[in-house]
């Protein structure tokens, strides 16, 4: 079993084709099934210390890996029982069928156990699910100790992670072979339970990863204020928002942090603050601005925007920013950081998943798109992407997208490119989060960031 971090994300097609070339190289589709049956077997023998295992096996491959993986538990004397929702339908799958020697119950007449191995569908599930699959199945698992999913649970639509149906969550998901969207993109990633990745010699590669930790570079002996990053962001109508920003891009890691405009009384003695002007931001030394925090919609909002995309700097661009954003490509490094809505309102007509959607909207942008939520999408014009799951349910409150705005931007101005810069950023504000603990407010969670960074050194 390993762990997803950092670990390629595949969708069906993607995944399809990885497993054809393994075929075509010479290793067979039963003896994938084989491997890949015999692998869930083992980890549902070292979970379950011989508690009766139900496998739930459906029509097609996912199913031929659960006949296989109750067999292998039966050879190595753990009590397993099959219930089936339909006949095999593929060659090996008939083939897995076949070797199984005991009973194959109806689902929807199956007696719950206490660990059930959801086996009914994989990457191949294209339709909702009837209620004849849909109601057994909840009615396992709910009443299991242990529930553990082949592939992706039941019931999700692998390549975007909607749901078919509404099944409970299981406790824990094997994936074959590749991480796929589903178990990193909302809702379905919230229904895989813990997700581990079994090996069975599938080579996968490509341009979407799941998000890891970090590696950051201390400051070194000739490391200077400057060298280390100075960060200029720009406040506007609602100065508490900016002095977010500015302090999470101070704790965040900046070696200066200047705000320019109007600014809150209870701002760190370090944070420096400046009138707004274009000869502010023209300063060489300046390695990033942020801007959109609290800056309003207005015509001064807007001045502000423009004199900041004419200094040329690398930028982050955030809230009310976003919203006075034009059409027109970026000119110089950036990264855009919308939510939801904001997304919608400036790529509102693009099609696919979340993923697809992050890069097509870094490509129309020319800039690196994070694209915030319980399942954060950081996308790059030349097709890269990052997809941060785990980030605390916690961070759904005011004021911590500034805070991540100004984290980015410490990134930024301390040298990382903008992909490798938005990604590192999104990572520390979700360490962060999980180490704040419950409740916070957006300013306790820049407090954490120090120690969050310094986990990543
Ligand atoms: N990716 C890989 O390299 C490997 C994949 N394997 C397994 O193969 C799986 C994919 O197998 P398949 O392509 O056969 O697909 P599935 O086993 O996911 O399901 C396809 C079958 O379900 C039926 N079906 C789809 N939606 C349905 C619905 N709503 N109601 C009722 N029936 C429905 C289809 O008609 C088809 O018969 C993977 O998820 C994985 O478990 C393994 O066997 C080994 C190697
Ligand atoms: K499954």
């Amino acid at each position: 079993m390993i762990r997803i971090d950092g670990q390629p994300i595949l969708d069906a097609a993607q995944m399809r084709a990885a497993e054809a070339q393994t075929i075509a190289a010479g290793t067979g589709a039963e003896a994938l099934m084989a491997r890949a049956g015999e692998q869930v077997a083992e980890q549902v023998r070292r979970l379950t210390a011989g508690a009766e295992v139900l496998v739930l096996c459906g029509p097609g491959n996912n199913g031929g890996d659960g006949y296989v993986a109750a067999a292998a538990l039966r050879r190595a004397g753990h009590a397993a029982r099959i219930a089936a929702c339909a006949s095999p339908t593929t060659a090996a799958a008939s083939a897995a069928r076949a070797a199984w020697m005991g009973p194959v119950e109806e689902l929807g007449n199956a007696a719950p156990a206490p660990i059930v191995v959801d086996a009914l569908f994989g990457i191949g599930l294209n339709r909702p699910l009837g209620a004849e699959i849909c109601e057994p199945l909840r009615h396992l698992i709910g009443n299991a100790r242990l529930s553990i999913a082949v592939d992706v649970p039941s019931g999700v639509s692998t390549d975007d992670g909607s749901s078919f149906a509404e099944v409970p969550a299981v406790d824990l998901t094997l994936a074959l072979a590749a991480v796929k969207p589903a178990h990193v993109l909302q809702p379905s990633a919230a229904r895989c339970g813990d997700i581990r990745l079994l090996d069975i010699g599938v080579e996968v590669s490509g341009p979407v990863r799941v998000a890891s930790a970090p590696q950051l570079r201390p400051p070194s002996a000739r490391d200077h204020k400057y060298s280390r990053g100075l960060v200029a962001v720009v406040a506007g109508r609602m100065p508490g928002a900016a002095a977010l920003a500015a302090t999470g891009a101070g704790r965040g890691g900046a070696g200066y942090v200047r705000l320019l405009g109007s600014a809150t009384d209870r701002l760190p003695h370090a944070i420096v603050r400046q009138r707004f002007s274009a000869e502010a931001l023209a300063d060489e030394r300046v390695g990033a601005v942020v801007i959109g925090p609290g800056l309003g919609r207005d015509d001064k909002a807007r001045e502000r925007l423009d004199l900041a995309r004419a200094s040329e700097r690398p930028m982050v661009i955030d809230g009310d920013a976003l919203h006075l954003l034009g059409e027109a490509p970026a000119r110089v490094p950036t990264i855009l950081t919308p939510h939801a809505g904001e997304f919608a309102r400036l790529f509102g007509d693009l099609n696919g998943s979340k993923i697809e959607r992050a890069i097509a909207a870094a490509r129309r942008a020319n800039a690196v798109v994070v694209f915030k939520g319980a399942d954060t999408v950081i996308a790059a014009p030349d097709g890269r992407a990052i997809v941060h799951a785990h980030a605390p349910a916690w961070l759904a409150t005011a004021g911590t997208g500034d805070v991540l705005a100004g984290v980015i931007g410490a990134q930024l101005a301390g040298g990382a490119d903008v992909f490798t810069a938005a990604a590192n950023g999104v990572w520390l504000h979700a360490e962060a989060a999980r180490r704040a603990g419950p409740a916070f407010i957006a300013d306790d969670l820049a407090a954490h960031l120090p120690a969050a960074l310094g986990a990543c050194l």
